[in-house]
């Protein structure tokens, strides 16, 4: 389904397109903002550039990060492009999805529900993996300025939870993956349970599919080329939301290498955290997609 381009924006040289598309995963509209750097406007037929997913946390529009988080200041620099998605599905009106901040409308989890009434519309996992990237690249407009061979991914807390898992699941869909304040194991965790238990039952076996801490135990694919930075300052990380500890203990004992974890000193769960670091991820990921 082709998108449609609500506005454009500059930024950093470049350009932020808030677009929407009709999506068969979630039955509904879904915004998304895509960010072009000033490489795709240098010629007629500028090269395709690569492409970095970020994926938002809790309550999180495409337009959080995108206002706030910088990453198009790196991105600029370096010739990638940013694809901001959305939180889940918005106006299926399923009984209760907007009575939560942590579950429902803004809180899809990047997991595919399997319970009633979830199952229908809630597929982040599907859409995020696949429906959104298949119609990026093969959209008529903006398909042609996108390396469909060169992606990485990123996130935030809900979202650093999405990017490892999605990651962890499709061995070579991303070149690398980086993490702001992840769930890291959620099936251990308050947000976790509460997710998990509504979408996907009371199979903890189930669970385990859908949980960083869990599918690296059984990473097959080499080097992880993973970065995760945690604030020590993040009240979240300190409440047990976020366990970053479970997930470098588990990749040690199952001898995978390639995860880096930075405590940063007091940083919170903010923007200003993000924003602090949003250009060493942008690195991270720059170096695997072959701009550095
Ligand atoms: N609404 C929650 C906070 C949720 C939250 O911190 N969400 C993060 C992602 S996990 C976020 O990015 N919020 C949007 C923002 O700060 O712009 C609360 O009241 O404690």
């Amino acid at each position: 389904m082709a998108f449609e381009t609500k506005a454009t924006i500059a930024s950093f040289g470049g350009k932020l397109f808030k677009l929407s598309h009709n999506s068969t995963e979630t039955t509904t509209p879904m915004a998304v903002n895509l960010y072009l750097p000033p490489q795709s406007f240098t010629s007629d037929s500028p090269a395709k550039v690569p492409v970095l997913i970020y994926l938002s946390g809790l309550t999180c529009t495409p337009e959080n990060c995108s206002e706030k988080g910088f990453f198009q200041h790196r991105a600029s620099q370096l010739g990638l492009a940013v694809v901001y998605p959305d939180t889940s599905p918005r106006g299926l009106g399923h009984p209760g999805e907007t009575d939560a901040w942590d579950f429902g409308v803004g809180a899809g989890f990047y997991v595919d529900a399997i319970r009633d009434p979830w199952r229908r519309g809630y597929r982040m996992e599907s859409y995020v993996a696949h429906e959104l990237p298949r119609a990026l690249f093969s959209d008529p407009h903006y398909g042609r300025f996108l390396d469909a061979d060169r992606v990485s991914i990123t996130g935030h807390s809900m979202g650093g939870h999405g990017a490892l898992t999605l990651y962890l699941k499709n061995p070579g869909l991303y070149r690398s993956v980086s993490a702001f304040a992840p769930i890291a194991n959620p099936s251990r965790c308050p947000w976790g349970e509460k997710a998990f238990s509504g979408y996907l039952g009371d199979d903890r076996e189930e669970w385990k599919k859908h949980d960083a801490t869990e599918l690296v135990k059984a990473w097959k694919g080499g080097d992880l080329k993973a970065l995760v930075d945690v604030g020590t300052g993040d009240n979240f990380y300190k409440q047990g939301q976020l366990l970053p500890e479970n997930l470098e203990k588990a990749a040690k004992e199952a001898g995978v290498e390639g995860l880096t974890v930075r405590y940063q000193e007091e940083y919170d769960h903010s923007y200003y955290f993000m924003a602090t670091f949003s250009d060493d991820h942008v690195n991270h990921a720059a170096k695997h997609l072959g701009l550095l």
